[in-house]
């Protein structure tokens, strides 16, 4: 079994290149302002353009309005919306429809509770990622926290739409979490980063290599 890997949060050419050298099948921007890894649609668009073909650029967003997205999408060739706010699943076919964009729903697990909602939004988006539910912390993010959620709520469970374990992934636990959950996609941001926002080449590096082999 391959493992895909998808490297989030990336804002430098240097730390994409070592992505995409080793091996990541996904890159992901992150355009949401708060957080550390926000980049500038601007330069999230020279960016992308480094993306060789066979690596998908996915664009995260929390709540977008339309005009947001339209401001995104023009300025950075993406492939991919990823859905990592309350959105419902009237609001996530709404933005397919409109944008013409396969989209990624972002599901945060607290519990085995927050899995029913997995199946409905399975139903209008293309896959699923799931994360752990944020931290009750004022500053936490609504993703990104490099918080793990019980990979064991995921064991021998079956979706309608292919899915991304994340949430605390590192280059130390990256084969326990797939082992455990029986991922073949995973996503990592604050894992490959050597302070918040900064990814760390050798990280990206480790986490890439760890996965092979799986
Ligand atoms: O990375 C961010 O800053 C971020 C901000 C808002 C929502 C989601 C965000 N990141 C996504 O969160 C998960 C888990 O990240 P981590 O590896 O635990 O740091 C991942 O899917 C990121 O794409």
């Amino acid at each position: 079994m391959t493992v895909a890997a998808k490297i989030c949060g990336l804002s430098e050419p240097d730390t994409l290149r070592a992505a995409v050298a080793g091996g990541a099948r996904y890159v992901g921007f992150v355009f949401y302002p708060p957080s550390p890894r926000a980049v500038a649609p601007a330069l999230a668009g020279e960016l992308a353009r480094l993306v060789p073909t066979g690596v998908r650029s996915v664009g995260l967003f929390v709540d977008p309005d339309d005009a947001f997205l339209e401001h995104v999408l023009g300025q950075v060739p993406l492939d991919m919306i990823q859905l990592h706010g309350s959105e419902n699943p009237r609001r996530i076919a709404e933005i397919k429809a409109r944008h013409r964009m396969p989209v990624m729903k972002a599901i945060k697990i607290g519990g085995p509770d927050d899995l029913a909602l997995a199946a409905a939004c399975a139903e209008v988006a293309d896959r699923l990622l799931f994360d752990a539910k944020p931290p009750n912390r004022s500053d936490a993010l609504p993703g990104g926290n490099g918080v793990a959620f019980d990979w064991t709520l995921l064991a021998g469970r079956r979706w309608d739409k292919p899915w991304m374990l994340s949430g605390g992934l590192t280059p130390d636990n990256v084969a326990e979490a797939v082992r455990v959950t029986g991922a073949v996609e995973v996503d990592v941001s604050s894992g490959v980063e050597d302070r918040p926002g900064h990814k760390d080449a050798g990280l990206i590096r480790a986490f890439l290599s760890n996965l092979s082999g799986l």
